[in-house]
């Protein structure tokens, strides 16, 4: 299986069940499941008292299997329960029976003196929010001094959403399964979470999955390079539509990240009345005059030329007459990528807009501009079926942005991105996403690996500037991020190269 895959709760017990019907025994699973438990444990802890604590499922089956083994390496363990005994049935059960030390009922001493806490409470089980006991044990467990080793997930927290079910574990590490569940990069789950580590239990198999982990090896391969005999024409071409002279900087963000990622030219669509101030600023980006969605539309001909990827809504106004332009677009034979202004113009009345959107076109709201174009309230943990079913209606590529940045396709294909520093929650870093998906786009690769790879640069590009970072360093860091996923790239090609040279010989 993609080792990016990302499968939800259903997904996980079906990749479980046909192990199981492949000839592994579920008891195995579970004994490799809390091995792996109590091997993170002795790696990343030193020897200490340690209390884990079972709930009444499978997640406190492997509990029971870490604190045998623990006890066997001769940890101090304790092992405390958060349900009845009755209520431990099947493999948990057994390894219930299996554990021959001390089980106690949680109580206000249990944690007494305890280096390590071992949250085997639920896991990808929890079916309803955390209330009574259960949350006493759980608001013990955070406000007591010992980190925390969630086994699959931070008890509390929903597998498929990352959402808090009233009450949910902060954990310093968590040990999953097989492969990453949402939750473990969807905000706040993510940050309840820790560090992951993901660790093989057995299961193998190939399996159908619809979600990823943003990572090159996803697009890497399609990922545009100029070739020895290309020249800039056949790198594709941005435009780019500006608003008005006191906002034209949004627009010129766009366009310069769209020529540092590579686009052979791109040229600012301007009104007028904003021309010379672009003019001021412009070198390697054209400037042409565009006041109205006609003149637009007549701009759109130089698709027929080259690639062309057109963007509209940094700054442009909330408006009919950027409605009208973004029509213009989309009624072209070129490319678009929608942002902002675009967006929220057609709140109020989106089929205008999805009606004409076509599979490869980008939408790049913020969850504000969502809510407004969608008519959905965001919740936690709402982000990815949101995403995913907004695409599937708009019938177009939505990358829904935040920390935790989704890429969905209609086709229900989605990415969720892990790599945005927090660094990139101010004015503007948006419009330089917006211009590196488009010049990817018309460098050639389609709408949702562009987007992919867009918001895995931003966020690069994001890490290599650090603190302090403003959205006029992220065109200026693409370079060096260029540079780095591209040498391993080279790398390959080298070494097919010379292969294929010995060959020859
Ligand atoms: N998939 C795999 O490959 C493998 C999975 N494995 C492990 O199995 C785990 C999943 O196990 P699971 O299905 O038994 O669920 P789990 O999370 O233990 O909880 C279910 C229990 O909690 C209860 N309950 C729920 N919500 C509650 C609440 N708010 N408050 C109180 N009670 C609540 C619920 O009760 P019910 O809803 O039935 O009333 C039920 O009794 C998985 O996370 C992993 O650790 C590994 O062993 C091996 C391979
Ligand atoms: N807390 C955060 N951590 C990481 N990335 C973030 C965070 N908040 C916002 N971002 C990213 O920063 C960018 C902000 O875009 P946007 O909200 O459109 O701002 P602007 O319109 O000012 O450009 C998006 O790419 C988003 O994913
Ligand atoms: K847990």
């Amino acid at each position: 299986m993609n080792p990016l895959a990302v499968l939800s709760a259903k997904e996980m017990r079906a990749a479980e069940q046909a192990a199981i019907n492949g000839g592994v025994a579920s008891a195995a699973l579970m004994e490799t499941a809390g091995k792996q438990v109590a091997e993170v444990a002795k790696q990343e802890w030193s020897k200490r008292p340690v209390a884990v604590i079972c709930g009444p499922g499978n997640n406190g089956g492997d509990g029971f299997v870490a604190a045998r083994l623990l006890a066997e390496a001769e940890w101090p363990v304790k092992v405390v329960r958060v349900c009845d005994r009755e209520t431990l049935k099947g493999d948990a059960k057994l390894m219930a029976d299996l554990y021959e030390g001390e089980v106690s009922e949680f109580d206000a001493n249990a944690l007494a003196g305890v280096g390590l806490i071992i949250d085997a409470i639920f896991g990808t089980g929890l079916t309803r929010p955390i209330e009574g006991d259960v949350k006493t044990a759980l608001e013990a467990i955070n406000a007591h001094p010992a980190p925390v080793l969630s086994v699959d997930i931070p008890s509390g927290v929903s597998t498929d959403e990352g959402a808090v079910l009233g009450f949910a574990i902060q954990a310093a590490r968590t040990v999953t399964f097989h492969a990453k569940q949402p939750a473990h990069l969807l905000f706040p789950g993510r940050a309840l979470c820790g560090v992951v580590d993901v660790v093989d239990i057995g299961i193998t198999g190939e399996f159908d999955a619809k979600i990823f982990e943003n990572h090159p090896s996803l697009w890497g391969a399609r990922f545009p390079r100029p070739s020895w005999m290309g020249h800039k024409y056949e790198r594709g071409h941005v435009m780019c539509v500006s608003g008005g002279p006191m906002s034209t900087g949004a627009a010129r963000l766009a366009a310069e990240g769209a020529l540092r990622i590579g686009a052979g030219l791109v040229t600012m669509l301007s009104p007028s009345a904003a021309a010379p101030v672009h003019a001021s600023h412009l070198t390697s980006i054209m400037l042409r005059e565009a006041n109205t969605a006609d003149e637009i539309a007549g701009h759109m001909q130089d698709a027929e030329k080259s690639n062309l990827v057109t963007i509209i809504g940094p700054a442009t106004g909330v408006s009919e007459q950027t409605r009208d332009k973004t029509l213009a677009i989309l009624n072209s034979s070129a490319g678009a990528v929608l942002d902002a202004d675009a967006l929220t113009s057609f709140a109020g009345q989106p089929d205008a807009l999805f009606d004409v959107l076509r599979p490869d076109d980008v939408l790049t709201p913020h969850t504000g501009e969502f809510s407004r174009l969608f008519s959905v309230e965001m919740k936690d943990g709402g982000k990815l079926d949101a995403a995913r079913a907004a695409s599937k209606k708009a019938g177009c590529i939505v990358v829904l942005k935040g920390p935790d940045t989704i890429i969905a396709a209609p086709d229900g294909l989605a990415i969720i991105n892990s790599n945005a520093p927090p660094d990139l929650a101010t004015a503007g870093s948006g419009d330089v996403l917006a211009g590196l998906i488009a010049g990817l786009k018309a460098q050639g690769m389609g709408g949702f690996e562009a987007a992919a790879a867009g918001v895995w640069f931003h966020g690069a590009c994001g890490q290599t500037i650090g603190p302090g970072l403003i959205a006029e360093d992220l065109p200026k860091a693409v370079p060096s991020v260029l540079r780095q996923l591209l040498k391993p790239l080279q790398e390959q090609d080298d070494g097919l190269t010379s292969q294929q040279g010995a060959q020859q010989q």
